[in-house]
């Protein structure tokens, strides 16, 4: 099968669609979906973030309406495609065997046609590109699959996933999806893994089996178990949420502190503040999936921000990362970390000698 036709690759996938969608399966969203390859944005730049993300709900009540699913302009439609995948919560058995290589698009294909052929129950399928080195890597967790396609969903908010990804963050291309997902199979490993509680509600559906993680539970992304940093997320009357840096009691300037994480896509989100544009026609939305970044507030000035955007090229993958611009000192206690949203205000990290 080739990888490169979204259509060959996914055909099964749209006649299961067909076949179910006068079930309680009729609610799904529309999935927006975008070559393998990644998307391009209008400057012709390929994008294959480790954010790029799908998730395909499937029938719970606790999903949004068609309303909220934003509209995508018509240059995009030719991309476009209602699918539905159904999966139930995977044994661990596959999944392990999934998590454990690089899984190629024939890989996945068959995973889905035989969810759906055997009935899993349905949750919902998360699908992220976090492709690091070669091809596509996947994300497995338990009782949701999440697999690495460049397929983007609009307008999906589940609940589960916005828990799941809310409270993920990434430590540089260092941290390990794979390590990650390992320990969400097996369970908490404290000896290895020390998990931080971070502030934010979590509202998983009753049906949800992962629940620990997402109710913000997440590992410290730390170096061989000492936490490099600690940041909390509060909120306040005036802001709303923000971004607190606790410790280590100072942090150097030019650290990385995230990565922003979202859903990219090709055009703005309606109405919503967790938007990172990019560039024209390029943003990173993390109104329903994202990390803690986009709690990050705004500075007045350039001057008074501490943190900015930076994008990097990792292999063909570029990503927007959070570093801190100058040294905070948080003795007297926990520091805001503010960026200066500004217009477009991402440069890149090797004209700043970052990488
Ligand atoms: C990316 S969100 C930041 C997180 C946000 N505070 C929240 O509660 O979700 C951007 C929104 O935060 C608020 N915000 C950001 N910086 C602010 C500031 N310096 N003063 C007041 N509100 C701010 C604005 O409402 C803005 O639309």
């Amino acid at each position: 099968m080739p990888t490169s036709n979204v259509d060959e690759c996914f055909a099964p996938l749209r006649l299961a669609k067909e076949r179910t969608c006068t079930t309680d399966r009729s609610r799904h969203k529309a999935v927006k979906r975008l070559p393998l390859h990644g998307c391009r944005s209008a400057s012709g730049e390929e994008w294959r973030s480790s954010v790029l993300y799908a998730s395909v709900s499937l029938s719970s009540e606790a999903y949004s309406t068609d309303e909220e699913t934003p509209t995508p302009s018509p240059e995009h439609a030719a991309t476009d495609c209602v699918h539905s995948l159904s999966t139930k919560g995977a044994v661990a058995e596959s999944m392990y065997h999934l998590v454990s290589g690089t899984v190629s698009v024939e890989t996945l294909e068959f995973f889905l046609a035989k969810a759906e052929a055997e009935g899993w129950d349905r949750q919902f399928i998360d699908v992220a590109t976090l492709q690091w080195e070669v091809g596509h890597n996947v994300l497995i967790q338990p009782n949701v699959v999440a697999l690495a396609l460049g397929m983007i969903v609009d307008g999906l908010r589940a609940p589960c996933l916005n828990g799941l990804n809310r409270f993920m963050y990434r430590l540089k291309e260092e941290y390990c999806m794979k390590e990650l997902l390992m320990l969400r199979i097996q369970g908490y490993d404290s000896a290895q893994w020390r998990l931080l509680r971070v502030h934010g509600g979590v509202h998983c559906f009753n049906e949800c089996k992962n629940k620990l993680y997402h109710k913000g539970w997440v590992p410290n992304l730390s170096l061989r178990g000492r936490p490099k940093y600690r940041v909390e997320v509060i909120r306040e009357p005036v802001k709303g949420f923000c971004v607190l840096f606790v410790e280590p009691m100072l942090l150097a300037a030019e650290e990385f502190v995230m990565e922003y994480v979202g859903v990219v896509s090709l055009y703005p989100a309606i109405s919503s503040s967790y938007v990172a544009k990019v560039e024209q026609g390029l943003y990173i939305d993390s109104s329903d999936l994202g990390n803690m970044a986009r709690f990050m507030n705004t500075a007045n000035s350039p001057d008074e921000a501490n943190c900015a955007y930076y994008t990097k090229v990792v292999g063909p993958v570029r990503l927007v990362y959070i570093y801190t611009t100058k040294a905070i000192d948080a003795r007297d206690g926990p520091v805001e970390l503010l960026t200066y949203y500004g217009e477009n205000n991402v440069v890149e990290a090797e004209d700043l000698g970052l990488v």
